[in-house]
Protein backbone atom coordinates (compact mmCIF):
# COMPACT_ATOMS: atom_id res chain seq x y z
CA UNK A 1 0.00 0.00 0.00
CA UNK A 2 1.11 3.69 -0.52
CA UNK A 3 1.01 6.49 1.51
CA UNK A 4 -2.27 8.16 -0.41
CA UNK A 5 -4.07 4.25 0.61
CA UNK A 6 -6.11 4.15 3.40
CA UNK A 7 -4.92 3.12 6.81
CA UNK A 8 -7.63 0.60 7.47
CA UNK A 9 -9.98 -0.63 4.76
CA UNK A 10 -12.84 -2.47 6.39
CA UNK A 11 -15.28 -4.31 3.69
CA UNK A 12 -18.60 -6.15 4.79
CA UNK A 13 -17.77 -6.53 8.44
CA UNK A 14 -20.65 -8.79 10.17
CA UNK A 15 -20.34 -10.31 13.65
CA UNK A 16 -22.42 -12.92 14.96
CA UNK A 17 -22.20 -14.22 18.64
CA UNK A 18 -24.28 -17.10 20.22
CA UNK A 19 -26.53 -16.28 17.03
CA UNK A 20 -27.11 -12.47 17.65
CA UNK A 21 -25.88 -10.06 15.02
CA UNK A 22 -23.93 -7.43 16.46
CA UNK A 23 -23.25 -6.05 12.99
CA UNK A 24 -23.55 -6.30 9.96
CA UNK A 25 -22.43 -5.01 6.19
CA UNK A 26 -20.26 -2.47 7.46
CA UNK A 27 -18.17 -1.70 4.41
CA UNK A 28 -15.60 1.85 5.52
CA UNK A 29 -12.11 3.29 4.62
CA UNK A 30 -10.22 5.23 7.57
CA UNK A 31 -7.80 7.99 5.41
CA UNK A 32 -4.81 9.46 6.96
CA UNK A 33 -4.57 12.51 8.67
CA UNK A 34 -8.50 12.76 8.82
CA UNK A 35 -10.62 12.64 11.69
CA UNK A 36 -13.72 10.25 11.83
CA UNK A 37 -16.34 10.15 14.64
CA UNK A 38 -18.32 6.67 15.37
CA UNK A 39 -22.06 7.66 16.88
CA UNK A 40 -24.67 5.91 17.87
CA UNK A 41 -26.51 4.73 20.66
CA UNK A 42 -26.35 2.58 23.42
CA UNK A 43 -25.22 -0.63 23.04
CA UNK A 44 -25.05 -0.19 18.61
CA UNK A 45 -22.05 -1.61 18.44
CA UNK A 46 -19.46 1.09 18.25
CA UNK A 47 -16.77 -0.46 20.70
CA UNK A 48 -17.34 -3.85 19.02
CA UNK A 49 -16.69 -1.85 15.42
CA UNK A 50 -13.51 -1.04 16.64
CA UNK A 51 -12.30 -3.89 18.01
CA UNK A 52 -13.23 -5.58 14.63
CA UNK A 53 -10.94 -2.66 12.89
CA UNK A 54 -8.01 -3.40 15.43
CA UNK A 55 -7.62 -6.96 14.91
CA UNK A 56 -9.22 -7.52 18.87
CA UNK A 57 -12.17 -9.77 17.21
CA UNK A 58 -12.18 -11.66 14.26
CA UNK A 59 -15.61 -10.69 12.13
CA UNK A 60 -17.63 -13.90 11.26
CA UNK A 61 -17.80 -12.16 7.91
CA UNK A 62 -16.73 -9.87 5.67
CA UNK A 63 -12.43 -8.55 5.94
CA UNK A 64 -10.19 -5.30 7.21
CA UNK A 65 -7.09 -4.57 6.13
CA UNK A 66 -4.78 -2.76 7.86
CA UNK A 67 -1.59 -1.06 6.67
CA UNK A 68 1.13 -3.15 7.09
CA UNK A 69 2.98 -1.93 10.29
CA UNK A 70 0.31 0.61 11.17
CA UNK A 71 1.57 2.27 14.77
CA UNK A 72 -1.77 2.54 16.54
CA UNK A 73 -2.45 4.50 19.71
CA UNK A 74 -5.40 3.13 21.02
CA UNK A 75 -7.59 4.74 24.39
CA UNK A 76 -9.99 2.54 25.71
CA UNK A 77 -12.98 3.45 27.11
CA UNK A 78 -12.32 3.04 30.82
CA UNK A 79 -9.33 2.09 32.34
CA UNK A 80 -10.00 0.63 36.06
CA UNK A 81 -7.58 1.76 38.73
CA UNK A 82 -6.91 0.70 41.82
CA UNK A 83 -7.08 3.53 44.66
CA UNK A 84 -4.07 2.29 46.12
CA UNK A 85 -2.12 1.79 42.97
CA UNK A 86 0.80 4.23 43.56
CA UNK A 87 1.69 4.34 40.32
CA UNK A 88 2.92 8.45 39.55
CA UNK A 89 1.37 9.89 35.86
CA UNK A 90 5.12 9.70 34.74
CA UNK A 91 5.44 5.87 35.31
CA UNK A 92 2.84 5.40 33.78
CA UNK A 93 3.31 7.07 30.45
CA UNK A 94 6.11 4.95 29.93
CA UNK A 95 5.34 1.44 31.09
CA UNK A 96 5.54 -0.65 27.83
CA UNK A 97 6.82 2.21 25.71
CA UNK A 98 10.42 3.21 24.83
CA UNK A 99 11.71 6.79 24.68
CA UNK A 100 8.79 8.54 25.90
CA UNK A 101 9.63 11.80 26.82
CA UNK A 102 7.37 12.39 29.89
CA UNK A 103 7.37 16.20 29.80
CA UNK A 104 6.72 16.68 26.55
CA UNK A 105 4.33 14.04 26.21
CA UNK A 106 2.32 15.63 28.80
CA UNK A 107 2.74 19.73 27.53
CA UNK A 108 1.07 18.04 24.07
CA UNK A 109 -2.41 17.25 26.00
CA UNK A 110 -1.88 20.62 27.75
CA UNK A 111 -0.95 18.89 31.12
CA UNK A 112 2.84 19.31 31.94
CA UNK A 113 2.03 19.22 36.10
CA UNK A 114 1.03 16.53 36.41
CA UNK A 115 3.52 14.18 36.10
CA UNK A 116 4.57 13.55 39.86
CA UNK A 117 0.96 12.84 40.42
CA UNK A 118 -0.84 9.65 41.46
CA UNK A 119 -3.02 8.11 38.72
CA UNK A 120 -5.15 7.58 41.48
CA UNK A 121 -5.78 10.90 42.32
CA UNK A 122 -6.44 12.43 38.94
CA UNK A 123 -9.95 13.79 38.38
CA UNK A 124 -11.97 12.87 35.39
CA UNK A 125 -10.40 15.25 32.78
CA UNK A 126 -6.87 15.06 34.37
CA UNK A 127 -7.48 11.24 33.48
CA UNK A 128 -8.89 11.67 29.83
CA UNK A 129 -5.48 13.99 29.03
CA UNK A 130 -2.82 11.44 30.49
CA UNK A 131 -4.53 8.50 28.65
CA UNK A 132 -4.72 10.69 25.33
CA UNK A 133 -0.93 11.48 26.26
CA UNK A 134 -0.53 8.02 26.14
CA UNK A 135 -2.01 6.75 23.15
CA UNK A 136 0.02 9.79 21.46
CA UNK A 137 3.25 8.77 22.85
CA UNK A 138 3.98 5.88 20.57
CA UNK A 139 3.29 8.40 17.45
CA UNK A 140 0.56 7.03 16.39
CA UNK A 141 -0.38 6.76 12.28
CA UNK A 142 -4.06 6.03 13.54
CA UNK A 143 -5.32 7.34 16.79
CA UNK A 144 -8.23 5.36 18.51
CA UNK A 145 -10.28 6.84 20.47
CA UNK A 146 -12.88 5.40 22.59
CA UNK A 147 -15.20 8.28 24.24
CA UNK A 148 -12.44 10.01 25.32
CA UNK A 149 -14.53 12.24 27.08
CA UNK A 150 -15.97 10.54 29.59
CA UNK A 151 -16.04 11.82 33.08
CA UNK A 152 -15.34 15.20 31.59
CA UNK A 153 -17.70 17.62 32.94
CA UNK A 154 -19.35 19.65 29.78
CA UNK A 155 -16.81 22.04 30.02
CA UNK A 156 -13.91 20.33 29.70
CA UNK A 157 -15.31 18.12 26.64
CA UNK A 158 -15.30 20.83 24.30
CA UNK A 159 -11.75 21.53 25.06
CA UNK A 160 -10.73 17.41 24.87
CA UNK A 161 -11.92 17.45 21.09
CA UNK A 162 -9.53 20.52 20.20
CA UNK A 163 -6.66 18.86 21.43
CA UNK A 164 -7.43 15.33 19.88
CA UNK A 165 -7.86 18.23 16.51
CA UNK A 166 -4.94 19.70 17.45
CA UNK A 167 -2.37 16.02 18.10
CA UNK A 168 -3.85 14.87 14.62
CA UNK A 169 -2.29 18.40 13.17
CA UNK A 170 0.82 18.09 14.95
CA UNK A 171 0.91 14.34 14.63
CA UNK A 172 -0.27 13.90 10.63
CA UNK A 173 -2.28 11.31 12.24
CA UNK A 174 -5.85 9.80 11.48
CA UNK A 175 -8.27 9.64 14.15
CA UNK A 176 -11.16 6.83 14.84
CA UNK A 177 -13.01 8.28 17.86
CA UNK A 178 -16.53 7.15 19.34
CA UNK A 179 -18.98 9.34 20.64
CA UNK A 180 -22.26 9.63 21.87
CA UNK A 181 -22.49 13.15 21.43
CA UNK A 182 -22.40 14.71 17.35
CA UNK A 183 -23.03 18.02 18.72
CA UNK A 184 -19.57 18.40 20.56
CA UNK A 185 -17.46 16.98 18.13
CA UNK A 186 -19.21 18.49 15.35
CA UNK A 187 -16.17 21.01 15.03
CA UNK A 188 -13.69 18.62 15.56
CA UNK A 189 -14.47 15.94 13.10
CA UNK A 190 -14.01 15.34 9.13
CA UNK A 191 -16.45 12.38 9.08
CA UNK A 192 -19.47 10.95 10.70
CA UNK A 193 -20.32 7.42 10.94
CA UNK A 194 -23.53 6.93 12.52
CA UNK A 195 -23.98 2.78 13.42
CA UNK A 196 -26.71 1.08 15.05
CA UNK A 197 -25.74 -2.29 13.63
CA UNK A 198 -24.78 -1.41 10.79
CA UNK A 199 -23.82 2.18 8.99
CA UNK A 200 -27.45 4.00 9.34
CA UNK A 201 -26.31 7.23 7.19
CA UNK A 202 -22.75 8.99 7.15
CA UNK A 203 -21.25 12.18 5.82
CA UNK A 204 -19.89 15.60 6.98
CA UNK A 205 -21.67 16.51 10.46
CA UNK A 206 -23.51 19.02 9.91
CA UNK A 207 -24.79 16.48 6.87
CA UNK A 208 -25.60 13.77 8.99
CA UNK A 209 -27.11 16.21 12.01
CA UNK A 210 -30.18 16.87 9.48
CA UNK A 211 -30.31 12.92 7.91
CA UNK A 212 -33.85 11.74 8.90
CA UNK A 213 -32.04 8.84 10.01
CA UNK A 214 -30.01 10.06 12.64
CA UNK A 215 -32.50 12.53 14.19
CA UNK A 216 -35.06 9.17 14.14
CA UNK A 217 -32.18 7.89 16.19
CA UNK A 218 -31.09 10.62 18.63
CA UNK A 219 -34.87 12.22 18.09
CA UNK A 220 -35.80 11.62 22.07
CA UNK A 221 -32.76 13.24 23.16
CA UNK A 222 -32.98 16.29 20.45
CA UNK A 223 -36.34 16.76 20.84
CA UNK A 224 -36.76 19.30 24.02
CA UNK A 225 -34.27 21.44 25.92
CA UNK A 226 -34.83 24.19 27.73
CA UNK A 227 -33.30 27.47 27.62
CA UNK A 228 -33.87 30.84 28.14
CA UNK A 229 -34.30 33.18 25.17
CA UNK A 230 -36.60 34.09 22.76
CA UNK A 231 -35.67 31.79 19.14
CA UNK A 232 -35.56 28.51 17.56
CA UNK A 233 -32.25 26.77 16.82
CA UNK A 234 -32.07 24.02 14.48
CA UNK A 235 -29.85 20.99 15.64
CA UNK A 236 -26.86 22.73 14.16
CA UNK A 237 -27.63 25.89 16.61
CA UNK A 238 -28.43 28.02 13.56
CA UNK A 239 -31.42 30.71 14.38
CA UNK A 240 -34.60 29.28 12.24
CA UNK A 241 -36.98 31.90 13.49
CA UNK A 242 -38.49 33.83 16.29
CA UNK A 243 -40.85 33.48 19.20
CA UNK A 244 -41.53 35.59 22.33
CA UNK A 245 -41.45 33.23 25.00
CA UNK A 246 -39.13 33.27 27.89
CA UNK A 247 -37.44 30.05 29.74
CA UNK A 248 -39.54 27.69 27.25
CA UNK A 249 -38.99 24.17 26.61
CA UNK A 250 -39.14 23.58 22.65
CA UNK A 251 -38.69 21.08 19.85
CA UNK A 252 -35.66 21.19 17.87
CA UNK A 253 -36.61 22.47 14.25
CA UNK A 254 -34.50 20.39 11.84
CA UNK A 255 -34.00 22.20 8.21
CA UNK A 256 -34.94 20.27 5.15
CA UNK A 257 -32.19 17.36 4.32
CA UNK A 258 -29.33 18.87 2.45
CA UNK A 259 -28.93 15.45 0.59
CA UNK A 260 -27.54 13.20 3.41
CA UNK A 261 -26.11 10.26 2.48
CA UNK A 262 -28.49 7.61 4.26
CA UNK A 263 -29.26 3.52 4.66
CA UNK A 264 -30.15 3.09 1.00
CA UNK A 265 -26.93 5.19 -0.13
CA UNK A 266 -23.20 2.75 -0.94
CA UNK A 267 -21.29 2.80 2.36
CA UNK A 268 -18.55 5.11 2.69
N1 LIG B 1 -18.23 -10.61 23.39
C1 LIG B 1 -19.53 -10.35 23.35
N2 LIG B 1 -20.43 -11.36 23.49
C2 LIG B 1 -21.75 -11.11 23.43
N3 LIG B 1 -22.30 -9.89 23.25
C3 LIG B 1 -21.45 -8.86 23.12
C4 LIG B 1 -20.03 -9.03 23.16
N4 LIG B 1 -19.46 -7.81 22.98
C5 LIG B 1 -20.47 -6.93 22.86
N5 LIG B 1 -21.65 -7.56 22.94
C6 LIG B 1 -22.98 -6.93 22.83
O1 LIG B 1 -22.98 -6.20 21.61
C7 LIG B 1 -23.75 -5.02 21.74
C8 LIG B 1 -22.91 -3.84 21.31
O2 LIG B 1 -21.92 -3.60 22.30
P1 LIG B 1 -20.89 -2.39 22.17
O3 LIG B 1 -20.13 -2.32 23.45
O4 LIG B 1 -20.13 -2.52 20.92
O5 LIG B 1 -21.90 -1.17 22.05
P2 LIG B 1 -21.60 0.39 22.09
O6 LIG B 1 -22.27 1.00 20.92
O7 LIG B 1 -20.12 0.63 22.20
O8 LIG B 1 -22.35 0.78 23.43
P3 LIG B 1 -22.09 1.95 24.51
O9 LIG B 1 -22.43 3.24 23.81
O10 LIG B 1 -23.07 1.61 25.58
O11 LIG B 1 -20.67 1.88 24.96
C9 LIG B 1 -24.18 -4.96 23.19
O12 LIG B 1 -25.52 -5.39 23.26
C10 LIG B 1 -23.25 -5.90 23.90
O13 LIG B 1 -23.87 -6.48 25.01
Amino acid sequence: MTDAAPLIRAQNLGLEIAGRQLLRDISLALQPAEIVTVIGPNGAGKTTLLRLLLGLTKPSSGSVQRRPGLRLGYMPQRLQIDATMPMTVGRFLTLGINGVDVPSALAQVGAPQLAQARLADLSGGEMQRVLLARAAARKPQLLVLDEPTQGVDLGGQSEVYQLIAQLRDELQCGVLLVSHDLHLVMAATDRVLCVNQHICCHGHPEQVSRDPVYLEMFGDKLALYTHQHNHHHDISGEVVDECCDQDHAHAVTPPPSRNPKSDSDPAP
